[in-house]
């Protein structure tokens, strides 16, 4: 492949001040990402909220460029910078959630706390929410995120359990989903145990009793704990706690959990055996594994058959995991000796359910998190959680999304806007008719490749690629989705350079495969559409066009042309430029034989009207010309 030369030979004073487009990304370039489109007046949604870029398909994208080319776009101001003038949230609490969170909340926001909504009210109130907090009572179906209709950043589920929210729809609805997953952890075990130890003595029934008038000491005799063998389903937070507490009761603890470390179990002396096994060998049988597709039922008559006669189930997880028809049925075969369930099928239940009125069930509404010191726990790591994420920040207790830590975040902010420019510039060089495929991001650094967390700069590719021509929001939530929706198959590539460690990337290259260029030197010896950038002193520079290398920070606009390598052509690109009052910020001539084909690539502050575009492609020597919005 014939190599080429660099020669930067502009720089205007223009990129020497301090305007807000020169200075190195901020964080809150960053901070934009996980916002909705509409209300946020931040410029990654400036062109794709401009008309001209509406509507469009991947299919479309030289009609996108061409109509871009056309109709003047205004200046983007504000870039990179929330707007201060925004409004306040809208933060709407549907469960009853801890003093001193709302109180965080209401430092930040305006804050509706509306109980016991009907699903037809929340609907109604949702569009105009900004977040909602919910705790288990509240269904956000995927009916809730249509009624959004793209306004909901973000929904914050004060406890563990996110089976009542539709994380697939949240997903698609590009809605951040975050819980409050550790501040209720010793409020569950310690229900647990409680319901255990209530259980085993018959304390509701003797109580239910006494109350009734009746002193009866025979009917009540419970079993000991001592010694019994306690099977731990599911061995996180709560059943690793539980298991903890069960041993110091004396209790012989096993546990079963498919993706749980044996090791940690071990540490506290606790087995981990299979389902089977578990089931088959315990006296109490304690679950604390999550609802899924997967443990939906899971104790069904099946495994009842295969339960010890007499064992003693406690339920502080979720009332879906037991087939409760089932479990009615074993409790009156005697299989089951007696239950004590915090959790439903149905919450409430039934008032004639008959598992609920079983004499040999204990029943709690729901009360595993309720402690004073859990509810105020978990309504701070919410707020906290909410908060950040409307602020754009990436919440460490992200449920649909991946959990980016703060130095990586901020060490990456530079190349998660040159990978978005990236985007936004090589789909502007597909030629109309050519629908994008699959796209290639090659990441070169000096790191080790393990070390590369690029799930946020490709996310911010797809981005760039699909928001100029597509109706589409993207964030870190829906990337991956609305990639694949489109058909747009994103691979990568990490290759290891000797360049300085220091950096996480020296630099990324995007490659458009199957597609025609409508600027045909953007085309690479493979024919690709294929372009680089590099992070420069905090800035993101183009530093190569197809087989051209060229150097240009990408900043502004950018005309690239390809002319014949002969004196005198900047200054007449120039001039057509400055007869405008275009301000030219940047400018690089890229070459691959000299005398022969050159590129020439010029950042402009302004949009070039049609007129000097015009008379650009007149100048003989040039061949071939495009203009890019950044
Ligand atoms: N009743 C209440 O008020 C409360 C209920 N919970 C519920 O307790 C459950 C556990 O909560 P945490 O311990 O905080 O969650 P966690 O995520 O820390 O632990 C869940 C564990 O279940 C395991 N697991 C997943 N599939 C399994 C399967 N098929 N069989 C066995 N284990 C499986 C996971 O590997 C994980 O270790 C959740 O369902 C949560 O919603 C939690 C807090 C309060
Ligand atoms: O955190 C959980 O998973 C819980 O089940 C607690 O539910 P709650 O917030 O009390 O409705």
């Amino acid at each position: 492949m014939a190599s080429s030369t660099t020669k930067p030979i502009f720089t205007p004073p223009s990129t020497t001040t301090s305007s807000s487009s020169s200075q190195p990304p901020t964080r809150s370039s960053l901070l934009s990402f996980l916002r909705n489109t509409a209300s946020t007046p931040i410029s990654l949604k400036l062109s794709h909220s401009h008309p001209s870029f509406r509507s469009l398909s991947i299919k479309n994208a030289t009609k996108t460029i061409e109509s871009a080319e056309t109709s003047p776009v205004s200046k983007v101001g504000g870039k990179d910078t929330i707007n201060s003038q925004e409004t306040k949230p809208t933060i709407l609490v549907s469960e009853k959630l801890g003093e001193a969170g709302l109180e965080l909340l209401r430092n930040f926001g305006d804050v509706d706390c509306s109980y016991d909504l009907s699903q037809e009210d929340l609907c109604k109130k949702i569009a105009s929410c900004d977040a909602l907090i919910v705790r288990s009572g509240t269904k956000v179906t995927r009916q809730v995120f249509e009624a959004a209709k793209g306004k909901l950043k973000v929904v914050g589920r004060a406890g563990v359990g996110i089976d009542n929210v539709d994380l697939q729809a949240a997903t698609e609805f590009g809605c951040l989903v975050v819980n409050a997953p550790s501040a209720n952890t010793v409020a569950a075990a310690e229900h647990g145990i409680a319901l255990l130890a209530s259980m085993a003595r018959n304390v509701a029934q003797a109580d239910a009793s006494m109350k009734a008038g009746q002193w009866q000491r025979n009917k009540h005799v419970g079993v000991s704990l001592v010694g019994k063998t306690l099977a731990v389903m599911g061995f996180g937070k709560v059943g690793s706690e539980v298991a903890r507490r069960a041993k110091g009761l004396g209790m012989e603890v096993i546990t079963h959990d498919p993706y749980a470390p044996a090791d940690r179990a071990r540490a506290i002396g606790v087995e981990v055996v299979s389902f089977d096994q578990a089931i088959s060998t315990a006296d109490f049988i304690s679950l604390h594994m999550p609802l899924t597709p997967a443990t939906k039922k899971v104790f069904n008559d099946d495994s009842f058959a295969k339960v010890k006669k007499g064992v003693r189930i406690i339920n502080v997880a979720r009332g879906g995991v037991i087939d409760e028809d089932a479990l009615v049925r074993a409790l009156d075969s005697g299989k089951v000796a007696q239950a004590a369930l915090d959790v439903f099928t149905e919450e409430p239940p039934p008032k004639d359910s008959k598992l609920v009125q079983h004499e040999r069930v204990t029943v709690t509404p729901h009360l595993g998190a309720s402690t004073k010191e859990a509810q105020e726990g978990v309504a701070i790591e919410i707020a906290e959680a909410v908060v950040g994420a409307l602020k754009g920040e990436l919440a460490a207790t992200a449920v649909n999304a991946p959990m980016v830590p703060a130095e990586i975040l901020s060490e990456l902010a530079p190349y998660v806007v040159l990978a978005e420019r990236l985007g936004r510039l090589a789909v502007q060089l597909v030629a109309g008719g050519s629908g994008i495929k699959s796209a290639k991001v090659v990441y070169k650094s000096a790191r080790d490749p393990d070390d590369l967390d690029t799930r946020l700069l490709r996310a911010m590719i797809t981005k760039g690629i699909i928001e100029p021509i597509s109706d589409s929001f993207i964030n870190l939530v829906n990337a991956d989705f609305t990639a694949k929706k489109k058909g747009l198959r994103i691979s990568e590539e990490r290759v290891v350079v000797d360049a300085s460690p220091e950096l996480p990337i020296f630099s990324i290259q995007l490659q458009l495969s199957t597609v025609d260029s409508k600027f045909g030197s953007a085309v690479s010896g493979g024919g690709d559409i294929s372009i680089k950038g590099e992070v420069k002193n905090g800035i993101p520079h183009l530093t190569r066009v197809g087989s051209f290398s060229v150097d240009v920070s990408l900043e502004g606009n950018l005309i690239l042309c390809r002319q014949v390598d002969q004196p005198g052509m900047i200054g007449q690109v120039g001039n057509i430029l400055g007869e405008q009052n275009v301000n030219v910020s940047f400018m690089s001539v890229g070459r691959t034989v000299r005398r022969r084909n050159a590129i020439m690539a010029i950042g402009v502050d302004e949009e070039p009207s049609l007129e000097s575009l015009k008379k650009i492609g007149e100048v003989p020597a040039i061949e071939e010309f495009v203009f890019l919005k950044l």
